[in-house]
């Protein structure tokens, strides 16, 4: 297939790049280097540099399918400037969405969020939990989701929204390169890597079995496992008009103190921390059911934490 991946030069979307250019698929990227690297575009892929108000430029009736991970994801960030996640989550995606419609491209695979869900209070997550993001990134993902539902209904479009939980890992040369970087696990590492002295743990007065924070890890290689599953399922016969979600998360959840002895077991180095605040906006618990995508895609993750936590760590010492 001929398939537009929004995002191409970021970490998620340079991933799943290259498993589609794998796979024999054509792929053109279309990335603005807002966050992404140019060096991080797939190879054998096209990249055309620019942002998601020029989808109607690329997009003619050549290509098969879309797949859009061009956002911006930093939840401290959307409190701080709502405006530019409206902006560029929100009306990038309706611009999208309009050159699709224009060039009758008629599939949709997107990255929508756990933060979705806000603070459900409940574990493990399904998609019937009722979503109440409590930030605007949140807010602006699932605005999206909705977005996708009616374009489905009134115009026949095949989409998926995929709810990731916390993603980690690498797949070959491409990996996580935040700056800054907000996320646990390449933090962590950081501190054998020799770039810190200590790694912050936010929050140690949480309900949870040691005090600190539980999360779902999911290695990135399984969840682009998941998007080229989906990615069929848009072009099955029952697609035509229809908008799925699903939640994309291993079923386990592991503490911040869990992963940072999960750095200490794979490194071999001791990982100091500081116990810090709270970070504002974090829920206590965050675990998935992805019972939905197990029984309608046979999707099932296959790496544990431990390879998740090697694999970033082989990709920061690169
Ligand atoms: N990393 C996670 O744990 C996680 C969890 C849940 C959801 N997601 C979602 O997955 C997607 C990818 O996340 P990531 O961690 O790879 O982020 P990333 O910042 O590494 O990648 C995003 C890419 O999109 C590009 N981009 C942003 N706005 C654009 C625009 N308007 N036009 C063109 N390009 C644009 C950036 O330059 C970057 O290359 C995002 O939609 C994010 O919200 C990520
Ligand atoms: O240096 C750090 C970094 C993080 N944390 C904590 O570790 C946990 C995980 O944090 P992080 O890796 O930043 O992920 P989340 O905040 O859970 O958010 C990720 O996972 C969400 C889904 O669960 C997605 O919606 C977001 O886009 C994605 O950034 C949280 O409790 C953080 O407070 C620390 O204690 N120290």
């Amino acid at each position: 297939m001929k398939l537009l991946v929004t995002g191409g030069a970021g970490y998620i979307g340079s991933v799943v790049g290259s498993q589609l250019v794998a796979a024999g698929h054509e792929v053109v990227v279309l990335d603005d280097l807002l966050t992404g690297h140019d060096d991080a575009v797939p190879d054998g892929a096209r990249f055309v540099r620019a942002g998601l108000d020029a989808a109607g430029d690329v997009l003619d009736g050549s290509f098969d399918a879309v797949l859009h991970f061009a956002a911006r994801s930093l939840v401290g960030q959307s409190v701080a400037e709502p405006q530019l996640y409206w902006w560029n989550n929100v009306v990038g995606t309706l611009r999208l969405l309009d050159a699709m419609r224009a060039a009758g491209v008629r599939r949709l695979v997107f990255s929508s969020t756990a933060a979705a869900y806000g603070q459900p209070g409940v574990s493990p997550i399904t998609e019937d939990t009722p979503a109440v993001p409590i930030n605007p990134y949140g807010q602006s993902k699932l605005a999206v989701d909705h977005m996708l539902a009616g374009e489905a209904r009134a115009h026949g479009l095949a989409a998926v929204s995929l709810r990731y939980f916390n993603v980690g890992g690498a797949l070959g040369r491409h990996g996580e390169r935040h700056d800054p970087e907000t996320h646990l696990i390449p933090n962590v590492l950081m501190v054998p890597a020799g770039r810190r002295d200590a790694v912050d743990v936010f929050g140690s007065d949480y309900p949870t079995p040691d005090g600190t924070a539980v999360r779902d890890y999911l290695h990135v290689e399984d969840l682009g496992r998941a998007h080229l599953l989906a990615l069929d399922w848009t072009g099955s016969a029952e697609a035509a008009g229809e908008h799925r979600v699903y939640n994309l998360g291993s079923g386990t959840g592991y503490s911040v103190r869990e992963v940072v002895e999960a750095v200490r077991r794979v490194t071999g180095h001791p990982v100091p921390t500081r116990d810090r605040e709270r970070r504002p906006g974090d829920p206590p618990v965050l675990v998935a059911s992805a019972e939905r995508i197990a029984a309608d895609l046979g999707w099932r993750p296959e790496h544990a934490l431990e390879t998740i936590v090697e694999d970033a760590w082989r990709f920061l010492r690169s």
